[in-house]
């Protein structure tokens, strides 16, 4: 029998509201530029993760409307404009019946293996159970997966693991450092960094660098 095969929401602020504890991290690269690439490069890898048969970005920002559908995604718009929750359930609600996981965009050293080993996991065990995937400190997700016939349900924001887990969410906790390295703050970043970056966000992360060792 063959793997079931996954469709994939990822929610996307406007660029210019996006990532604000982010601002600044890299002096000289506009926070814009930081936000698309972080966004980009988790698209990238979900989009090459062999268990993905759909990414359906969900963004009001017509820069990353561009680059997601540049990468093979497709785009629906922010409705109802609600908060991210609302565009996690916007997103699902497009999506035909099956499995389905949402998924921050924030996860710029995403490898596609440990996506896939998440949604295989989210696969096995207990059935009709939603799933997700802690971030790297623990009290947030970064990914939620429900199986067919099973509202994806979002409890993402502040304490989401909590709320994921009293929602009747089971937690998975896979060895997969790079699913679960959202980046937040620029010391998130670094930590992506030591992890592998996707290509975008490399690119900025080594403008900075030289200008560092030269200044
Ligand atoms: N479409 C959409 N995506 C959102 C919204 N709020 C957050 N996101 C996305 O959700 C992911 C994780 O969000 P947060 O880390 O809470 O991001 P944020 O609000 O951009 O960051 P901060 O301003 O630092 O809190 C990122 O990919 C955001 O772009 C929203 O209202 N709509
Ligand atoms: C929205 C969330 O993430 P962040 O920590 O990126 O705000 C969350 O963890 O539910």
């Amino acid at each position: 029998m063959s793997q079931p095969r996954w469709a994939v929401v990822v929610p996307v602020k406007r660029l210019g509201a996006a990532k604000s504890r982010l601002r600044g991290a890299l002096v000289g690269v506009p926070h814009e530029e930081l936000a698309l690439a972080l966004a980009a490069d988790t698209l990238r890898a979900v989009l090459a993760c062999p268990a993905v048969a759909e990414a359906l970005v969900v963004t009001n920002d017509a820069r990353v409307a561009a680059a997601a559908r540049a990468l093979g995604a497709r785009v629906l718009p922010d409705e109802p404009d609600a908060g991210l929750n609302a565009a996690f359930r916007h997103g699902a609600a497009a999506v035909p019946a099956g499995w389905v996981a949402g998924i921050t965009a924030d996860l710029p050293a995403l490898r596609p293996a440990e996506l896939a080993g998440a949604l295989l996991a989210a696969q096995n065990g207990r059935t009709g159970v939603r799933r997700f995937v802690p971030d790297a400190p623990g009290g947030g997700t970064v990914l939620l997966a429900a199986p067919p016939g099973v509202d994806l349900d979002p409890r993402f924001g502040v304490g989401s693991a909590a709320a994921h887990a009293a929602s009747g969410a089971l937690a998975l906790t896979g060895d997969w450092p790079s699913l679960r390295r959202d980046v937040d703050t620029a010391a998130d970043l670094a930590d992506a960094a030591a992890l592998g970056l996707g290509s975008r966000t490399a690119a900025l992360v080594e403008v900075v660098r030289p200008a560092r060792a030269a200044g």
